[in-house]
């Protein structure tokens, strides 16, 4: 026998073939549990009816399963042509759509989410860290202009309308157009992608929502962002109690009623379903479930909060509140504080809970050192958007801002080390006001009366900083009532009445961070250090704050401490921190007008604060 065989005898017996070839060695690859899937296509088929036609299309869930998995030895090319051949047919083209099967992908796995990504996204990559880097498109952010909430006998009288609403109306009808359109749309696409998911952790304040979607990407985030369902919830999912239909890369039609872009994204209570078109900015899904929950909590007599959320190791609760850019992200992650949440909460008589499932960090200028819960969370299943890497190294550049000044990273909460789960805590002990003060007049923190807290509550003063919303390219002052007034469903003054009440009941101390400027307006003065912003979150969770001596700081006649530990004292003041001191009083003056003008509005008090209650609050407001 010739040496070759000798040598092929030996490696024979010493590993024995496992396959006849390489089709069936790359079947043994892949095991796969059964999974049950008849009610699931009902259900799905049923999401993806249009109101014009009874029947939903004939949903094939997953890849028919003879086709991924040869069961008998062939060529894996012979498997690969008897696919295209399938999804030929499945998809001939006289179909007619309402006919035509359409293959969801229903609730993938992250990773097998990321393979069709790569596979099906010219625009995403995975990056270093392991993150999937993607585009979001021509939007970059919310488009706050395009927001549509359907005008319903069953909610009518209980949504924040008019002026300074961020709520404008559209019929019906009109609703039912932009469904339509969104669902044909979807309908036309050889994939789809559902996400099955929860808002609210708290079990008792807990929402199904259903995400159809055209792109991985999107259903990716919204695993990320929603809480996610285990293997049995999933099965028990049934019916979902919102649904939100992004087709967000068709566009509106411009000539529908109430359309003022080609973006539009509305909202029906009644039919418990959201439709994005023209945006795939994802962010927009994500605030779409916090406004339905904006409009749903507070009915259930839950207070429902645009705010980061952590706990102390004696379960002391910190409540972050802040519009968009100010710092509740950031602040929220503190390695010494088990993280409940970045973004949203409910304030139940039970504490507080997190909606989401996952955070949404603005991604620009991020440094290890300065924020390394956050720049650890950056790994495998977390989603980078918009931002720009090196296309060999493929290691990210933060700074890079050429996209968008909103990049992002959206990651599930377990990716921050020392995140709580579940995300519930107690009744919050301290409550942190972040305003990122534009004009550089207010102090690095200020300790508020009840009456103070509520007044800055429903002003909502900051800056929207760049990139957050289309078209704001720099930090500009603002109102945004209960500081994220681009979400909420009912006027201001029903979530301030709730937080009074709260706040009153559980001796909640109510903080005024400003994350912003000093020494000076927006590009004149320089923004507050990050570590001393910490340094100040620090002393009011050791107590040391609640301890110190105060000083007056006039106009606004807000408590300013005299010192805070690690944080110059100079700083504390910002009178001090002006070289032209005539300069800042008037600026300060000209912030207090703000102020009270934008106040006025609220003055009879919105129907749940009495004018009686109102006056008292402006009365804890700046004198000009
Ligand atoms: N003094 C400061 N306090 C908080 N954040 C700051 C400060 N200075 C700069 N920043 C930056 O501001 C941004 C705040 O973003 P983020 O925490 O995501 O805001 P939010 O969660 O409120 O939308 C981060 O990029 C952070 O690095
Ligand atoms: C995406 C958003 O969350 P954040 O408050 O972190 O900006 C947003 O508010 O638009
Ligand atoms: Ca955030
Ligand atoms: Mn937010």
């Amino acid at each position: 026998m010739s040496q070759e065989s000798d040598i092929r005898r030996l490696v024979n017996e010493a590993h024995p073939p496992r396959a006849a070839d390489l089709a069936e060695l790359h079947s043994l690859q892949k095991t796969r549990k059964e999974r049950d899937t008849t009610d699931k296509a009902a259900s799905l088929s049923a999401t993806l009816k249009s109101s014009s036609r009874e029947a939903g299309p004939r949903v094939v869930v997953r890849e028919p399963k003879h086709l991924y998995l040869p069961q008998s030895p062939r060529s894996r090319a012979a498997a690969e042509a008897e696919q295209t051949d399938l999804i030929k047919e499945m998809f001939h083209e006289m179909g007619d759509i309402g006919l035509k099967p359409v293959v969801v992908y229903h609730n993938l796995s992250v990773p097998e989410l990321y393979e069709h990504a790569l596979k099906y996204e010219p625009s995403t990559h995975i990056v270093g860290q392991g993150a999937l880097a993607t585009l979001s498109g021509a939007k970059t952010g919310r488009s706050p202009k395009d927001k549509r909430v359907v005008k319903e006998p069953g909610s009518e009288a209980d949504i924040w309308w008019g002026a300074g609403s961020p709520n404008y109306e559209m019929d019906e009808r009109t609703f039912i157009l932009n469904r339509e359109r969104a669902v044909d749309y979807l309908n036309t696409l050889d994939r789809l992608y559902v996400f099955d998911g929860y808002a609210g952790w708290d079990t008792q304040a807990r929402f199904k929502i259903r995400v159809v979607c055209a792109r991985p990407y999107h259903a990716l985030f919204m695993h990320n962002m929603l809480i996610r369902p285990t293997e049995d919830e999933l099965h028990n999912f049934g019916h979902p109690d919102f649904t939100i239909y992004n087709g967000g890369a068709f566009p509106a039609n411009r000539y529908t009623s109430y359309m003022t872009s080609s973006t539009s994204i509305d909202v029906s209570l009644k039919h418990k379903e959201m439709v994005i078109l023209g945006t795939q900015y994802a962010g927009e899904m994500k605030k779409g479930v916090f406004s339905l929950m904006n409009y749903v909590l507070p009915k259930m007599g839950i207070l429902s909060l645009h705010s980061g959320c952590n706990e102390g190791k004696d379960g002391d609760v910190t409540l972050f509140f802040g519009l968009s850019g100010t710092g509740k992200t950031t602040l929220s992650a503190d390695p010494h504080r088990p993280l409940i949440g970045d973004d949203e909460h409910g304030w139940s008589d039970r504490g507080v809970f997190n909606i989401e499932g996952g955070c949404y960090a603005k991604a620009i200028g991020l440094k290890e050192e300065n924020e390394p819960d956050i720049f650890h969370a950056i790994k495998f299943g977390c989603i980078l958007e918009n931002v720009v890497f090196d296309e060999e190294t493929r290691t990210v550049d933060y700074d890079a801002n050429r996209i968008t000044e909103n990049t992002r990273a959206s990651y599930p909460i377990e990716h921050i080390e020392n995140a709580k789960i579940p995300c519930v805590g107690g009744h919050p002990k301290n409550i942190i006001m972040l305003c990122c003060d534009a004009f550089g007049v207010l102090p690095p923190v200020a300790k508020l009366t009840k009456e103070q807290a509520m007044y800055y509550f429903i002003s909502g003063y900051t800056a929207k900083v760049a990139g957050t919303e289309q078209g704001v390219t720099e930090p500009e002052a603002t109102f945004s009532a209960c500081f994220g007034s681009a979400f909420l469903m009912w006027h201001p003054t029903k979530y301030a009445s709730m937080l009074a009440e709260k706040v009153e009941k559980h001796g909640t101390n109510v903080w005024l961070i400003n994350t912003g400027w000093t020494g000076g307006p927006y590009g004149v003065g320089y923004r507050f250090k990050l570590r001393h912003t910490r340094a100040i979150v620090d002393a009011i969770h050791s107590g040391e704050l609640s301890s110190a001596g105060y000083e007056n700081m006039p106009i606004f006649n807000l408590q300013v401490p005299k010192a805070v530990p690690n944080v110059p004292s100079e700083v504390l003041l910002p009178s001090n921190c002006w070289a032209d001191k005539e300069n800042y009083t008037k600026t300060l003056s000209h912030l207090a007008e703000l102020f009270v003008k934008n106040f006025k509005q609220f003055e009879d008090g919105g129907g749940h604060v009495t004018p009686e209650e109102a006056h008292r609050i402006l009365e804890a407001g700046p004198r000009v």
